[in-house]
């Protein structure tokens, strides 16, 4: 196995890092991230994880633009959950390059949530767990135990923030990494942002990303969040800005 990996591993552009100015990019890491691309490669048929599967794309689309949000919010030993991880985006990346936090993926595709425990296991990765429930499940059975709620690429605003907002700490950080229309998602979800007892904080807008405008949200929670949401997803749904 170690042999083979020394042979996957040809990725030698590893100046795309260094616009992540809070990283540190070791040789243990590096081999990390290898075995990672690698598993996913391999895997990639049997769970159906990604379409990025060149490595150039791989590093560039999935694991920088995983970190970038981290130059305006530092991660050190927060407790974090990541929401819709797919085949581990940013949780697992999050877990490789800062060890000391603790991170939970929430991911209800059996599949996918089955993929993300091998990869954990390859990796040989600690203090990470999966949970294959709906996320709007999870968050009420664990009201405010993290630090840091986490999510990319997996609903629309006010959808993500509804659906996360109770597993989320008072005073803690709800990261969403978005794409260019999170401006238009932001007037569509007028003010249930306000509703949820949470407001925006920072906004990181990035250009030239591999995915082209990459815009980062960071929502504070200011205390806690009615009882009554999440409400039945069906209505969160019917009544999303999405529609707008
Ligand atoms: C488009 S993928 C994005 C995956 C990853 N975050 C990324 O950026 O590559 C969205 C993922 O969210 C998961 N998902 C969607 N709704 C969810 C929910 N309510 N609870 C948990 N997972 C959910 C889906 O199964 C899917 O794997």
């Amino acid at each position: 196995m170690e042999q083979k990996n020394q042979q996957n591993n040809t990725f030698d552009n590893w100046s795309i890092f260094d616009e992540c100015k809070n990283i540190n990019l070791t040789d243990d890491i590096k081999k990390q991230l290898n075995d990672y691309y690698n598993l996913v490669v391999e895997e990639n048929n049997k769970y159906n994880l990604t379409r990025i599967t060149d490595e150039n794309d791989f590093y560039e689309k999935h694991i920088v633009d995983s970190l970038l949000f981290t130059n305006v919010y530092p991660i050190y030993d927060q407790k974090m959950a990541d929401i819709g991880s797919g085949a581990g985006f940013p949780g697992i990346v999050l877990k490789i390059f800062f060890p000391e936090t603790k991170i939970t993926l929430i991911e209800s595709n059996n599949k996918k949530a089955n993929f993300l425990n091998l990869a954990i296991s390859r990796l040989g990765l600690k203090d990470i767990e999966v949970s294959s429930e709906r996320a709007e499940v999870f968050s009420v059975e664990h009201k405010e135990e993290f630090d840091v709620v986490i999510s990319r690429a997996v609903a629309y605003l006010d959808i993500i923030l509804e659906i996360g907002v109770q597993m989320l700490k008072v005073d803690g950080v709800y990261i969403l990494l978005k794409g260019p229309r999170a401006q238009e998602e932001m007037n569509n979800s007028g003010n249930l942002p306000t509703k949820l007892n949470l407001s925006l904080k920072d906004t990181q807008i990035l250009s030239d990303t591999g995915f082209g405008t990459r815009v980062n949200l960071f929502y504070q929670k200011n205390g806690h969040t009615d009882a009554k949401y999440p409400r039945k997803y069906a209505t969160i749904k019917k009544e999303s800005g999405i529609n707008k």
